[in-house]
Formats: C-alpha cells, structure tokens, sequence
C-alpha cells in the first residue's frame, strides 16, 4: 500500500454515483504550487477505473437522455445553486493547487457556474425542424438528439470552467460524461462531482477518473460507446487525440494552443491599451490559452505607451494566492517556470531587453516569475513564436496596419487577437483581417458564458459556450415520412 495514502488526505474518484480508489495501490501527490507543500493525494487510476466510467455513463444515458429538458434543467439549477453556496470553499480549493489568486478563483468559480444555469436554460431551447418537402404526400422532419457518452479532458489552468464549459451543455443536451481532470488540479473536479451528486443529478451521469492520462485517455478513444472527445490543453495533446479519434470516427471538440497578437495603433487611447494589456497579459500569471503573447505597438507611440504599461505593472503584487490583494500567484510547477526562464534568455542572448521586472517572493518553492516587460524583440525570437503561458510581456515595434496585419496573422495559431485603437474604419478593416476566433476590439477580456470559444488553425475545433457550445453535442436526424394522401 503507497506510502502517500498514510500521510495525506486522499480524494477519492467518482464513478457510478460511488466514491472509489481508497483502496488504491498508486496514490499521485496534488501540491500547492506557491509553496511545494503536498495538499492531498488522489488515485492513480487507469485502464480498469477508465472503462468502469464508461460502463457507468452508458448506463445512465438510457435513462438520462430520456428525462424532457425540463427535468434535467431543474437538476442542473440543483447543482448551481449548490456551487454558489460553497463558491469560496470551491475557490480556496482551486488556489491551493492551481495557485491562481483568490479573488480571480471565486471569479472563475462564479464564470463556471455561469456555464450551468446558461445550459440549463439551453438545453429547453434545442429546437427541430419540418421542412417543405417537394412530394405532397412527404413530410420532413428535423430532430436533434444528444450524441451519447462524451469523454472530457481538461486542464489545469481553469479547473472549474473548463469542466462545465464542456459538461453543462453535454448534460443539457441529454448526454453523459467521463471526466478526466489535470493531474496537477483534481480537487477542484472532484468538489464538483460531490456536489453534482449532492444535487441528485443520477449515478453515472458525471463520472471523474484521475490517473495516468495517456491510458485513460486510450481507453475512451478506443471505445466506441464514447461518441464525443472534447478537449482543452496543448496543441500538442490535442493532435494526438484527433489522430486516436479517427480510428473509429469519434467526434472531437478541441480547444488548444494560442499565441495571441495584442496590437497598439498610433490612434489607440494609450492608457486603456496598458490597462487592457495587464488584464489580457497576467491573468491567472498569464497562463491562459487566449493570454496576450506577442505586443505590436506602432513606432510613433511605442514610448508613452511602454512607460504607461511599466507604471500599470508597478502596481501588481506578486505573492500566494491566499493572501489578500494578490495580483499574480506562481506558475503551475517548475517545468513551466523553466520554460519561461528559456524563453528570457533566448531573447537577451539575441538583442532583447528587460525594461522591468517586478517584485517576487523569496518562498524557494514556489514558482513565481515576476511580471517582465521585454523591448527590442523581433519576430524571429521563441518567446514571439512559443505560447509563453507566464507573466512576460515581449514588446516588438511596426511602422503601417498592412505590416502589423500580416505579422499578427504569421502563426500556426488562430485563438485570440487584441487590438486598439479609436478608429471605427481601422476597427472594421483590422478585426476583419486578423485570422483569430476571438478579438478584444479595446477590450482586454472578452471571456463570457454567452459568447462562441474557439480558435482558427492549430487552435482547436468547434466552438464552446452560448448557443454554440450546445451543437457540439447534439447529432441531427432527419425524418422523411410518406402518407397516403
Ligand atoms: N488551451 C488552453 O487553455 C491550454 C493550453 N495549454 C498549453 O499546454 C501546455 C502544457 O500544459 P499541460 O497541462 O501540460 O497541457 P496538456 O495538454 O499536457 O494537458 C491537458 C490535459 O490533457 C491530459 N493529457 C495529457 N496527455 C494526454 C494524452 N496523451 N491522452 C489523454 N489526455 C492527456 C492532461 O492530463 C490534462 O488533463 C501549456 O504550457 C500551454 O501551452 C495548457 C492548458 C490549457
Ligand atoms: O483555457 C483557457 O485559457 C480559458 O478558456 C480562458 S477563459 O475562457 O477563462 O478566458
């Protein structure tokens, strides 16, 4: 028996309505990233725990897709309503082992239970057609009808959002899931799962695996009762699940990688530019998929505008999200740390500068990187090429709109985009032009429950929230009936 059962608290997989794996032979360590300390132990499940989610998800679909919309609305305004009581214990949860700030994990608590209450409501919206048929003893009639068990794998980087974002319209819908969480973030996953359960949504509707991802996640590719992947983490992952996918022709959902072009017109109201580059640069300490990544500022107003933004980041406090007025906690673990530590030195080694870097935390086992402003960087350097995922700010300079324009669009990229400025005509002609499925028009912060999440190119398939987010879990069937008439 692991050592690590006898030493810390272990958080037990939901599967079928029943807590299980404290038995387990392999426990994985969850820490706080803002101080190394080990906050609890989870089971490493794998093959055998990732099929029994399986058996119990296409179980339930028989009966859960069989409740009318207004069943299953009322069940999901259960679990909303129990989110909301215990949002700050469901927030401190996520600060202790994502380390985003308090104030920003009860934000994202708040913006996950948004997702519910939003596809509650939905999932009584999920309209059919009749069309005009060309024969008059023919009718035609359009259904939609949800696509089975769908299997989640989400990241660590919002451990509450990504799972409703993917499991309210997938349970809406009339469907089924199997979740696998981050390893570095399953607490806050399975707070959610307890409190689905508390809320008498049925076993086996939600089912939460944690464990050796790769295998669990071999384990739902290849089985065909899972119809839907839907995923949101790397390119990299992303691309292995879509090849694993075509095996048996299973649906995917992909919310990757980005890489995104924050860009500063000569006509911009320069003081809301450097306000919406920190909130769009250092949330969650940058770690977010539509994270500004590469600055374009336009030559005549590069200076004020650097020394407007230097002044803005003076304000940011640095520290454990747990204490009060935190702006920017630590990065995720070391690997991520390292990568951005690479990604500074790549720079200065070839002509890049830091003009600031912020205060930190001499907490030696904490990974913070301290917000830094780069300048002097061209287009050819990682950190313009790489997602950062961490709070440094890489300033480059450009003289015309057809320049920014095509440097902003020379990315395997296509997630997020931001631009400034006060021009309606630019306005139109830039956000028209950038291949990006998301742009900040003199906004740092376009996130909302109601709005279409998603990304062209190497950024993903399909589309997450609002009316859209649904779709990706519905099939459409067509009726074609003859009568005697
Ligand atoms: N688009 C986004 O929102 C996100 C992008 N990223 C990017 O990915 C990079 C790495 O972050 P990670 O968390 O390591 O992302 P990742 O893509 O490695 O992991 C995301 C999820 O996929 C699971 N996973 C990993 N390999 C798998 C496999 N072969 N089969 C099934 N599941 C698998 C992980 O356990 C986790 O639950 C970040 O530095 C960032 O660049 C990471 C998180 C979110
Ligand atoms: O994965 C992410 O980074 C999130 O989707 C970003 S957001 O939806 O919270 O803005």
């Amino acid at each position: 028996m692991s050592q690590i059962k006898e030493k810390y608290e272990v958080y037990p997989m939901y599967i079928d309505g029943a807590w299980v794996g404290n038995d387990h032979e392999y426990y994985t360590k969850v820490t706080n990233p803002a101080t190394g300390a080990v906050v609890g132990a989870i089971p490493t499940g794998g093959t055998y725990e990732a099929k029994l989610a399986v058996d119990a998800a296409h179980t339930a679909f028989k009966t859960w897709s069989k409740k009318t919309a207004e069943e299953r609305y009322h069940l999901l305004m259960n679990w909303y309503r129990l989110i909301d009581e215990k949002k700050d214990e469901i927030a401190k949860l996520m600060t202790i082992e994502q380390g985003k700030p308090l104030k920003e994990a009860l934000g994202e608590t708040v913006y996950a239970n948004g997702f519910i209450s939003w596809y509650a409501e939905e999932g009584k919206r999920v309209y059919g057609e009749t069309i005009p048929a060309s024969q008059p003893n023919k009718r035609i009639l359009v259904r939609k009808e949800p696509v089975g068990v769908v299997a989640a794998i989400t990241p660590w980087n919002f451990p509450a959002a990504m799972i409703t974002r993917k499991v309210a319209p997938a349970l809406a819908a009339g469907c089924t899931t199997v979740i696998k969480p981050a390893t570095q973030t399953p607490l806050t996953a399975l707070k959610l799962a307890e409190l689905a359960h508390e809320a008498g949504i049925p076993k086996g509707v939600i089912n939460v695996v944690t464990g050796k991802s790769s295998e669990i996640g071999d384990v739902w590719l290849k089985d065909p009762r899972v119809t839907k992947i839907t995923f949101t983490g790397s390119t990299e992952v992303g691309k292995t699940l879509m090849v694993g996918a075509a095996e048996n022709v299973k649906k995917v959902s992909l919310e990757l990688g980005g890489n995104a072009p924050f860009i500063v017109m000569d006509d911009a109201n320069l003081s809301k530019a450097a306000v919406g580059l920190v909130q769009s640069k250092f949330r969650n300490a940058g770690q977010t998929c539509i994270c500004t990544n590469r600055i374009y500022v336009q030559e005549s107003v590069a200076e004020e505008f650097t020394a407007l933004f230097t002044k803005e980041l003076e304000k940011l406090k640095v520290g454990n999200g747990l204490e009060e007025g935190i702006d920017v906690g630590p990065l995720i673990d070391d690997a991520a740390l390292e990568k951005v530590k690479t990604l500074v030195e790549d720079a200065t080694n070839n002509g890049g500068k830091i003009v600031y870097s912020g205060n930190k935390p001499s907490e030696e086992n904490g990974y913070y990187y301290a917000p830094t402003i780069l300048t002097g960087i061209t287009d050819e350097m990682a950190c313009m090429k790489e997602e950062i995922f961490g709070p440094l700010a890489p300033i480059t300079t450009f003289k015309t709109e057809e320049e920014v324009i095509e440097r902003a669009n020379n990315s395997n990229y296509g997630l997020a985009a931001y631009v400034y400025t006060e021009n309606l005509s630019r306005s139109f002609r830039v956000t028209e032009a950038l291949e990006y499925g998301i742009i900040g028009l003199n906004d740092g912060t376009p996130s909302a429950v109601q709005v279409p999440f998603g990304g062209y190119k190497e950024s993903g398939l399909g589309r997450e929230g609002g009316h859209f987010g649904i779709e990706e879990f519905l099939e459409v069937k067509y009726i074609s009936i003859g009568l005697d008439i």
